[in-house]
């Protein structure tokens, strides 16, 4: 028997589904540059319009404070209808009157996506008068945002307390990939964590060093632990107030027993557009207007003979900014050795995260992993074993 309520148990005809999804994808300019994120969702979705339900679509989009347009979710209106083949209404905010109008004018089976949860506070704080705001437009809530899971917020986690809640088929299907492909993984583990998110994803690094036998950092990641090792990293991506917790990490490795990879040398460059004029330096050469953008060929080297001694590696974050080329080298030459080995049957490989996806198709290696997960924050949670609010509030109590 499912530890949740899915879709099968659900009663959705002429019912308004309130549907959290993550739609938090990579863009260029005002176009999504990667649509996997849109594309999981989409069973979900159908299921429920087909079924008769109204769809009512709650997502998030960056990190806004308040309102402003960088964050709407309008932009990705176009993408998701030409992925789902039908109409989306987009409503201009989450919950009150302008819900409950496009409700009322919606029929059965028609697909609403609301404004930005995050435009209002009360979605990250989990405020218990937000959550009854959301609820007044719903009967349902589905949960189809593992990738937001590891979030307590009122869209994530409040609603599945106040509205009959089912976990959705991308939330049901991530599960069960990631449980199939790591609950027991082979030994050696290597985890690679590289990317932007340095201060969300540092703290959990501790934890996660008791669970792997290699931890590879690279992006800003690196660069904070490069700092806290006294190293000039210039003008780098580095959460220099964090170097503490990156010492800390350091020595809950060593005591584990996990080693830690840190690059040696760099790609550098002093603007952060593409092909800006760049060079190769050891980490300790970057120069004080400079900034590292990828890892540097010994450091890819040495990555890639990792790949041939562990048998698992989960990975979220790329190793450089690999939307400016030449800084996708190093990301693209791991994932293709990566997938070499998961070829030869040597390894398996699980990359997750918004942009990890994006990366690793540009790559051209997602066929080729064992797994691509959508999520990257909330599957390094579950890898370190922390239970997910947004997937605890969906189990049968
Ligand atoms: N050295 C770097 N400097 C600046 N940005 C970087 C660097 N390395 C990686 N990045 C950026 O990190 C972003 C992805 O990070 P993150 O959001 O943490 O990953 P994910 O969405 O997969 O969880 C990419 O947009 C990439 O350009
Ligand atoms: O993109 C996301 O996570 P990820 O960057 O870890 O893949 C999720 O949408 C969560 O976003 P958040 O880290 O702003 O809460």
């Amino acid at each position: 028997m499912s530890a949740f309520r899915t879709l099968d148990d659900a009663d959705l005809a002429g019912k308004r589904v309130l549907v959290r999804v993550d739609l938090n994808v990579p863009m260029d300019g005002d176009k999504v540059s990667d649509t996997t994120r849109i594309d999981r969702i989409l069973p979900t979705i159908r299921e429920i319009a087909d079924k008769g339900g109204k769809v009512v679509l709650l997502a998030h989009f960056g990190r806004p404070k308040g309102r402003d347009d960088k964050n709407s979710l309008r932009q990705v209106v176009p993408a998701l209808t030409l992925a789902l083949g039908r109409p989306v209404t987009f409503v201009d905010d989450c919950i009150g009157e302008p819900v409950a109008k496009a409700l009322a004018a919606a029929r059965n089976g028609d697909v609403l996506l609301l404004e930005n949860t995050r435009f209002h506070a009360g979605d990250e704080k989990n405020d218990p008068d937000f959550v009854r705001a959301l609820a007044a437009n719903g009967d349902l809530y589905v949960n189809d945002a593992f990738s937001a899971a590891h979030r307590a917020h009122a869209s994530t986690e409040g609603l599945a307390h106040v509205l009959p809640a089912y976990a959705g088929r991308t939330m049901q299907a991530e599960l069960e990939a990631l449980s199939a492909g790591l609950d027991n993984p082979t030994r050696p583990v290597m985890a690679i964590v590289g990317g932007a998110k340095v201060s969300t994803k540092l703290d959990l690094l501790g934890n996660l060093v008791k669970k792997v036998d290699v931890l590879a950092i690279g992006g800003g990641m690196a660069n904070t632990f490069l700092a806290s090792r006294g190293v000039d990293v210039g003008k780098s991506l580095c959460e220099h107030d964090l170097v503490g917790t990156a010492r800390e990490i350091e020595e809950k490795a060593k005591a584990a027993g996990c080693e830690i990879l840190l690059p040696v040398d760099a790609l550098v460059a002093r603007e952060f557009k593409a092909h800006p004029g760049h060079r190769v330096v050891p980490v300790g050469e970057v120069g004080a207007d400079e900034m590292i953008l990828d890892a540097g060929p010994l450091s890819i080297a040495e990555v890639v003979l990792r790949l041939e001694k562990v048998r698992t590696l989960v990975w979220n974050g790329p190793f450089g900014a690999f939307e400016l080329p030449p800084f996708d080298t190093a990301t693209v030459a791991v994932a293709k050795a990566a997938a070499r080995h998961v070829k030869a049957g040597d390894l398996v490989a699980v990359a997750g995260g918004g942009d990890t996806v994006a990366a690793m198709n540009h790559a051209g290696v997602i066929d080729d992993l064992s797994y691509v997960s959508t999520a990257g924050g909330a599957f390094l949670e579950w890898m370190e074993g922390k239970a997910l609010p947004g997937v605890e509030a969906l189990r049968k109590r």
